[in-house]
């Protein structure tokens, strides 16, 4: 779509810019359908329970995929642990985020795009993406950093959110700074395993910073997902709720996501999640994209840590975080089967940071990444670009499915 890259607000028709959000960009939760998810699991048992049904849940991934991710290997559901056909079907299958009503739709009136014309050059001075993405890198304008991905589509920096183009960019879809928003291109499998249910391994061999998908769901509030979700997941004894690091905002997977919400737990993580900003103005509402952190063979798992940061992996070389670990009493918190050399034995530890009491909630890591927080009116991130400047850097994004409290 192409628009000036100042900012629009409405169109010679008389429609607003904001009526132009294209379907693929903006879903409404209230607008799920779910259909074929009660007539499925309305099935007799006989059906269900074969293995015509595994080949139904495959065909269902194959047709969400061709529509959002053209050109994206299928995914085969693999179990040679028991006789169970596929992962229980209490999901609709999708690679979007569903908009909660309580959570506001993305802003096109706010929102900027570049003027590029073909694709966007890394040393560009005047593309207004990279100076969005630049100015939140520790040396703005003089950070000698181009995009986050090179010409192949690895990731090459890891220490920021990630600015994409947008919807209203000129610059051509194969932009190399649009990576997430064209979907995955490497072969992954949902697999049975022994202890921790089903998981995530690779179908092929991949290199580090290779983009696998997003965390699809529904996006929701913070306030939603702590008070009742939390209570009922405790009760299942799996969550799939995911927190956007400080951000006000929570994923939740339960009931919508894609192949990304099978993905178990690792004390030695080999992905990681970073915040990538697409069709939003504000770094907020983010996507969390998943990410090879180190190259990845066939047919081996692929895990994230479902808490710490990526220093912590880094730096310390382990997720154990800098700080005191306490084991919690929940039921989601199970024992932990990751089998890393360094497993700290448990899923979703309460962790006291060096310089916190154990009462103070929420982890020195959001502080850091919220600068949005300390920045009163400082929540844009479209129009000049220059506030993201004071948004404060990342010093490593933090995983954090929401039992981390
Ligand atoms: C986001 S789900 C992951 C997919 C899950 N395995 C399934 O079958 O749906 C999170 C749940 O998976 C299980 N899980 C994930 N990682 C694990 C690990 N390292 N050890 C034991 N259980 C794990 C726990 O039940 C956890 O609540």
């Amino acid at each position: 779509m192409k628009q000036d890259s100042r900012v629009l607000t409405s169109t010679s028709s008389g429609v607003t810019i904001n009526d132009l959000i294209p379907s693929s960009t903006y879903c409404c939760l209230s607008n799920l359908p779910t259909g074929l998810l009660d007539y499925l699991n309305d099935l007799p048992d006989s059906i269900r329970k074969s293995l015509v049904f595994r080949q139904i849940f495959e065909s269902v991934i194959a047709e969400s995929t061709a529509q959002d991710e053209p050109g994206a290997p299928p995914i085969i559901v693999i179990n040679e642990i028991d006789d169970e056909p596929t992962p229980p079907w209490e999901f609709f299958y999708s690679n979007k985020l569903w908009y909660h009503k309580d959570v506001p739709p993305p802003d096109y009136n706010k929102l900027v795009g570049c003027d590029c014309i073909g694709e966007c050059n890394p040393t560009s001075t005047t593309c207004v993406c990279l100076r969005r993405q630049k100015n939140l890198w520790p040396d703005g304008m003089q950070s000698g950093f181009g995009f986050s991905y090179d010409e192949n589509g690895i990731l090459k920096n890891w220490d920021e959110t990630i600015v994409e183009c947008n919807d209203l960019c000129q610059c051509m879809g194969k932009c190399r700074n649009r990576v997430v928003q064209q979907g995955r291109k490497v072969q992954v499998n949902i697999v049975k395993t022994e202890e921790k249910g089903w998981g995530i391994f690779a179908g092929e061999r991949m290199e580090a910073g290779t983009f696998l998908g997003i965390y699809s769901g529904e996006l929701i509030t913070e306030a939603i997902g702590e008070s009742r979700r939390y209570m009922l997941y405790n009760e299942y004894g799996r969550t799939y709720l995911f927190d956007l690091q400080g951000n006000n905002y929570v994923v939740d997977a339960f009931h919508v996501g894609n192949f990304t919400r099978f993905l178990n737990h690792s004390c030695a993580p080999n992905c990681w999640m970073k915040n990538v900003v697409i069709n939003e103005h504000t770094k907020r509402k983010c996507v969390l994209a998943l990410f090879t952190l180190e190259p990845v063979e066939e047919n081996q798992e692929l895990h994230f840590s479902y808490f710490g940061s990526l220093d912590d992996v880094r730096v310390c070389t382990s997720i154990i975080p800098r700080g005191r670990i306490e084991v919690r009493e929940d039921i989601v918190n199970g024992k932990c089967y990751c089998g890393a050399p360094n497993c700290i034995g448990t899923l979703f530890p309460h962790i006291i940071r060096d310089n916190q009491d154990s009462g103070d909630e929420g982890g020195d890591e959001a502080e850091v990444l919220d600068g949005e927080r300390h920045n009163e009116g400082g929540e844009e991130m479209g129009g000049e670009g220059d506030r993201m400047a004071d948004e404060g850097r990342e010093t490593g994004a933090g995983n954090d499915m929401q039992m981390d409290t």
